[in-house]
């Protein structure tokens, strides 16, 4: 990472900037008020340092040992402030800002009449972005794997009911990308795109996503370590997109008897996150949990651990829902959560 002078002039950075280049490197910048950094995106082993501390413009130049520098706090031009969040807009919604953020819907788009009302619920309970899988990663092919994968045809009739809902309701509207030949597709209708737990691995994804300059909601995979999360979501960071919204959606359960829940809600994941690095995080405690007799209290346990919002499965008819009926709840059930945990958000900021 190479740090300007505060009066370093525009030649001075562009000088620096082609010199990084000559050394094979890719280069992002971040421009705060008081100061202008250089991320360096490559192998920075073949940097000569001490030379490009040398150059004009230059105040300090020097190697950053964690993998995820550019969504880190040292990189950041945040970093005085050690609380302070990534605001990411999205239509007239902040993530990341003073108001917990709800994204609800079902887990799967099932159909056209299913989803307005789910939306319809969703948005009087206090939801401002609406999710629905079109594409679902299912364990077993024999599964339900989402009207998307049906064909093209059925996709786009999907997606369009998706921001359809999302109009009709003034609610922003998300899902989730699994492959990187749906990702063209995916970004003409909705507002923010999805990368699901089974893919967090997946670097070209991650860059094919990035590339379509949406924010990504970018979930950890339930056998990641915190490390692995973070750096692979510096893949998206790397292509340019630092609109990433991190969500802890559960990791494997460990032991050998029951633990009664689907996955273990890792909720030291949120301050941990918002430690290491400025983006926002979420808590998914619907795939967390597996059970809708635990939402609430995980809910509320997430918004004390200081998570910037929660995604919740929702359904008007839980029991019928074609995918994950077992976690799924109903919008009056939403709707007292959310009043709830905006009340706990806000003595959390409060403190
Ligand atoms: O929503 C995510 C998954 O598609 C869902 O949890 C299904 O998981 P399963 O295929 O293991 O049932
Ligand atoms: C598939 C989903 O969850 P996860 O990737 O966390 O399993 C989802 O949110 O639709």
């Amino acid at each position: 990472m190479i740090i300007m002078k505060k009066d370093a002039t525009p030649e001075e950075l562009e000088n620096v900037i082609a010199e990084v280049r000559r050394c094979g490197l890719k280069t992002d910048i971040s421009k705060g008020e008081f100061r202008t950094i250089i991320g360096l995106i490559g192998d920075e082993k073949s940097i000569p340092f001490a030379y490009f501390s040398s150059l004009p413009g230059v105040k300090e130049a020097r190697m950053v040992e964690t993998p995820y520098k550019l969504i880190s706090r040292e990189y950041s031009n945040l970093w005085q402030a050690e609380g302070l969040t990534r605001e990411i807009k999205v239509k007239d919604i902040t993530i990341g800002g003073d108001e917990p953020v709800f994204i609800a819907g079902p887990c799967a788009v099932e159909s056209k009449e299913a989803l307005m009302k789910i939306a319809e619920g969703a948005k009087m309970a206090g939801a401002q972005i609406l999710r629905g899988g079109v594409y679902k990663p299912r364990s077993s092919v024999h599964s339900f794997q989402g009207l998307g994968s049906a064909g093209k045809d059925e996709a786009t009739e999907a997606l369009s009911w998706l921001k359809e809902a999302g109009e009709r309701f003034e609610m922003a509207v998300m899902t989730e990308i699994r492959g990187e030949s749906q990702a063209d597709l995916v970004a003409e209708y909705v507002d923010i795109l999805q990368v699901g737990s089974r893919n967090m691995y997946d670097q070209d994804l991650l860059a094919t996503v990035a590339r379509k300059g949406k924010p990504v909601m970018y979930k950890r995979h339930f056998g990641a370590s915190m490390e692995e999360f973070l750096s692979f979501a510096e893949y998206i960071a790397a292509e340019g997109n630092k609109d990433i919204i991190l969500c802890e959606r559960g990791i494997v359960p460990v032991g050998k008897g029951k633990n009664f829940t689907r996955y273990n809600l890792d909720l030291a994941a949120v301050p941990v996150a918002l430690k290491e690095t400025y983006l926002p995080i979420m808590v998914d405690p619907s795939h967390a949990t597996g059970r809708r007799d635990l939402i609430y209290s995980m809910s509320c346990a997430a918004m004390a651990a200081g998570a910037n919002g929660l995604m919740i499965e929702v359904h008007t008819n839980p029991a019928e829902a074609l995918v994950d009926a077992s976690q799924m709840i109903t919008p009056p059930e939403l709707k007292e959560l959310i009043n709830t945990c905006r009340q706990i958000n806000k003595l959390v900021k409060k403190h």
